[in-house]
């Protein structure tokens, strides 16, 4: 059989080019619109990577990175800067440079030293200056959030360290990102915020990665013409005629169900402002789940601190304590059930029961990969299957003597879930745990703030456009939504669509000839799983 069709995956022609050029080991920067499968390429690059280096344990190391924390966590890997040792990055070179060599003599040090603790199986610890020796290939997603003379600086740290004067140092890059999406988020100095380039500015950036491979295919919406809109609202064109489409929008969309679309708002405050509100007229009975916190190590073997712990668990999505009530909107915010139970899957709550009570009634239960590590769960294996669909997970043991209620949520395809328990990580440098929270994987989700949104995709939505700040923030609200009659704006101007000019600019340059988005037809029901060899 051929290899592109195994599985039920089925990659576009350009998701699959950039596949192969990663596996000839060529460096890669991939963009393309909201929706065209950049995170979907990137999970795969991801697999191939870990693969290979599993297979062949002198292919090299595989560095997962992203420049923000939360798109660090989306990927499991860890951020650009703790990756490298670079501290917060900032200072000149030599600053950086004496950073990452020190790393590796604080290794040294430690090789040598009595190991008293017994925490746990303390990982073999790789100093900064090892990684950078070792690493075959650089991941970077969301590289439109990293700034173009750290860029620089990373390249002079990679041929130094690793005395090759190859761009980079001779690692494999893979880049991946939007820069008509949201930008990176000022610096602020003494009060001041410092303006930040764009990583395209930086001097090795063209010998690093070359032109951009632009994704093309739409997978998020199947109306060309909805599509035809936002790829030219990217841009920070908005015609005549868009403006009447998205005018005829401000009408309010009515769901059978019960579930409300999502309120996209340009800040986190006013949408916790909204949830909050909406939270607090309901007049049943609250139930309060906080979260079980633990740390782990950090990226030389020692254990974190309570509170740098408490600090690096504010970087997931999942809280610390959430009060939810019967009848509240809630969101997903972990795969339970590709296709059908993912992150951003919006429901609203229906019950609280306890897993018991969900056995009998024949409901599912949202478990994932994480909860197979229960010791007792070997023994159930098998009992719980699905029909029509791939086994489930069989529902550990443990959980069924719990006489704690947890919550029933019916989604807006018409299936219910209970939802337990998901554990959520940050990693550090070296792939090991440096935090685990255990929490009820759901968000509250009348409203979300459009950052939060970015990288989501949501089947009802609707979107208050007078407060818009930033380039590229009206475009990521609006290309969330999957389909025009399920999208709502409010107070839509056209003023506020705007895209960076500094970006446009090199886009001009970058476009191989006039090729423009289409809409992936005829898309299937897919798992995430490619034979890649
Ligand atoms: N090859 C594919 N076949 C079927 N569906 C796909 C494929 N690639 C992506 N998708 C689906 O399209 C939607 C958007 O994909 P994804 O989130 O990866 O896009 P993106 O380019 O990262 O978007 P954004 O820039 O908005 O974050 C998701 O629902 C995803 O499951």
């Amino acid at each position: 059989m051929n290899a592109r069709h195994q599985g039920s995956v089925r990659l576009s022609p350009d998701q699959w080019r950039v596949l192969d050029m990663v596996k000839d080991g060529k460096n890669v920067f991939f963009t393309g619109s909201a929706g065209t499968g950049k995170s979907v390429l990137l999970r795969q690059i991801i697999k191939f990577c870990g693969k290979s280096a599993e297979r062949d344990k002198s292919w090299g190391g595989v560095a997962i990175t992203a420049s923000t924390g939360i798109a660090a966590i989306n990927i499991g890997g860890c951020t650009l800067h703790s990756w490298a040792g670079i501290g917060l990055g900032k200072g000149p070179l030599n600053v950086l440079l004496r950073k990452v060599f020190a790393s590796g003599r604080n290794n040294e040090e430690e090789d040598g030293a009595e190991d008293s603790d017994s925490y746990e199986s303390k990982p073999r610890k790789q100093s900064a200056l090892e990684r950078w020796r070792t690493t075959r290939v650089l991941i970077i997603d969301e590289i439109s959030m990293i700034d173009g003379s750290l860029f620089d600086k990373l390249e002079s740290i990679a041929q130094i360290v690793r005395k090759n004067p190859a761009p980079f140092g001779g690692i494999q890059l893979v880049l991946s990102g939007d820069f008509l999406q949201l930008p990176p988020v000022p610096d602020r100095r003494n009060g001041a915020s410092v303006p930040s380039t764009f990583a395209f500015e930086a001097t090795s950036w063209e010998s690093c990665v070359g032109k951009p491979l632009h994704l093309r295919k739409v997978f998020r919406q199947r109306d060309q013409t909805f599509v035809d809109i936002l790829n030219a609202m990217r841009h920070g064109d908005v015609s005549p005629k868009a403006v009447a489409t998205f005018n005829r929008l401000s009408r309010p969309v009515h769901y059978d169900d019960g579930i409300e679309p999502t309120d996209l708002y340009p800040t986190r405050l006013e949408a916790d402002r909204t949830n909050h509100a909406r939270l607090r007229a309901i007049k049943s009975t609250p139930y309060e789940y906080r979260a079980q916190d633990m740390p782990g190590r950090d990226e030389h073997g020692q254990p974190i601190p309570a509170e740098k712990m408490e600090k690096l668990l504010t970087r997931l999505i999942a809280p610390q304590t959430i009060i939810l009530k019967l009848g509240a909107q809630v969101m997903l915010i972990k795969n339970v059930v590709q296709g059908q139970f993912v992150n951003g899957s919006v429901g609203q709550i229906v019950d609280f029961i306890t897993p018991f009570e969900a056995k009998q009634r024949g409901t599912r239960v949202a478990l994932t990969e994480n909860h197979r590590s229960d010791r007792d769960v070997g023994r159930f294996r098998g009992q719980n299957r699905n029909s029509d669909g791939p086994p489930e997970i069989p529902i550990p043991p443990t959980l069924f003597q719990s006489a704690r209620r947890w919550p029933l949520v019916q989604f807006q395809n018409g299936h219910t879930m209970l939802c337990i328990p998901d554990i959520f990580e940050v990693n550090n440098a070296n792939g090991h745990i440096e935090a685990v929270r255990r929490q009820v994987p759901l968000i509250l989700a009348w409203a979300l703030s459009i950052h939060k949104s970015q990288g989501q995709t949501l089947e009802r939505v609707r979107v208050k456009l007078e407060r818009i700040f930033e380039y590229g923030q009206a475009y990521v609200a609006l290309s969330r939504a999957t389909a025009m009659e399920r999208l709502e704006i409010q107070n839509f101007d056209p003023a506020k669509v705007r895209a960076h000019p500094l970006v446009i600019e090199w886009m001009k340059f970058q476009e191989s000839g006039p090729a423009k988005d289409e809409v992936a037809e005829d898309i299937e029901f897919w798992s995430e799983d490619v034979d890649f060899f």
